[in-house]
């Protein structure tokens, strides 16, 4: 999907986002109303943005908000995650909201302090299904037309003779080919979309694969930028450190869950986990160190390994920015 910009808030007040808050107008309490009102002038209201993700899916809310469709397994993640070491690297979670018959996680907006935001989302780890998935497409398998056409979108050479005839493909080969066409494999992360300060989104990024090119797309991201990078590089240092000692980490298997980088003009950054849509408590005793290679039935996602290779590409950058 392409960038989309919520200019109004949904449902927890009657107002849009942008006619609220243009400035606040009010009077001296007690006052018997001779005096002139006061006018503060505040600053415009910026407009959420979702860089990629399922169309639909979130609402922006009001007092810096954002609703997402409901999953329990969701719910469940962001429920543990508040109790856990990790708390300050994910959006707070402030529980379930229906809006028009629709439940919805209620989480923080992550762009809200933030000015006229560049945003970028990389997708975490060297695995972006669930085992279980890929134990249910051979039980079960049920090949897609949607997915077979995505495919054939980038290259129609990928599809296997029996896709072509098929004119569909199973989800778990679609996610693979995907994996190896970008830098998920190599790296054991990739970029899923950028949204520039001037507005201007890119998800194009579906064959950007060699260290080279990632380097390329990151530096261009950051505006050539040093100090953000190195803004960018504590923060990675921080969560890598945590995550290395997390309960709510060590147990369970974290798959195509993204960090969800943000930078302004100020020289502000910020990098939160997000999406855990596809994350799930591993049986106990069971736990992962997400360094050790995946092998089918050991549930590890790469996830450590892959922050490993960021912070590494990141760092080689710096000497070619200003
Ligand atoms: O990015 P493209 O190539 O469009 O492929 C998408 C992403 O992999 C989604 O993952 P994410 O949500 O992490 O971005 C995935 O959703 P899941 O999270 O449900 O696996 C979609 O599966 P479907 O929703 O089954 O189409 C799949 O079609
Ligand atoms: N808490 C948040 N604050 C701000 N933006 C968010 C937040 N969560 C998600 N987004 C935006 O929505 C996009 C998709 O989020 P994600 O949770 O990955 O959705 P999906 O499960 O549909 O893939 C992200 O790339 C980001 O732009």
């Amino acid at each position: 999907m392409k960038c989309t910009v919520a200019l109004f808030s949904f449902g927890l007040a009657s107002k849009p986002r942008q006619q609220r808050n243009q400035g606040v107008t009010w009077k001296k309490p007690g006052s018997t109303g001779t005096l002139p009102p006061i006018t503060v002038p505040l600053k415009k209201p910026q407009p959420w943005v979702q860089v990629v993700g399922h169309a639909g899916s979130f609402h922006a809310g009001d007092y810096g908000m954002l609703l997402k469709r409901y999953t329990e397994g969701e719910q469940q993640c962001l429920q543990r995650l508040m109790e856990d070491s990790l708390r300050p690297f994910v959006p707070g979670y402030h529980g379930v909201v229906q809006r028009a018959e629709q439940d919805y996680n209620m989480m923080d907006d992550l762009l809200t302090h933030f000015n006229s935001p560049a945003i970028m989302d990389c997708k975490i780890g060297t695995r972006t299904y669930l085992e279980e998935e890929l134990t249910k497409a051979r039980e079960r398998p049920q090949p897609r037309q949607d997915m077979y056409e995505k495919m054939v979108d980038v290259d129609p050479e990928a599809p296997t003779a029996e896709e072509q005839a098929q004119q569909a493909v199973l989800k778990t080969r679609y996610m693979q080919w995907r994996e190896t066409l970008s830098s998920t494999t190599t790296l054991g992360f990739r970029i899923e979309g950028i949204k520039k300060a001037d507005g201007v989104c890119n998800t194009n990024f579906k064959r950007t694969k060699s260290r080279e090119e990632v380097m390329q797309a990151l530096q261009d991201y950051v505006g050539c930028n040093a100090l953000i990078v190195k803004g960018y590089l504590r923060r990675l240092k921080e969560l890598r450190l945590v995550l290395e000692t997390s309960d709510f980490f060590r147990t369970h298997e974290v798959v195509g869950s993204s960090l969800l980088f943000v930078h302004d003009s100020t020289g502000k950054t910020g990098v939160w986990m997000i999406d855990f849509g596809k994350t799930v408590p591993l049986p106990p005793p069971l736990t992962l160190d997400h360094r050790t290679p995946w092998e089918e039935g050991n549930r590890e996602d790469g996830y450590l390994w892959g922050l490993d290779n960021l912070i590494d590409v990141l760092t080689d950058i710096l000497p070619h920015l200003t």
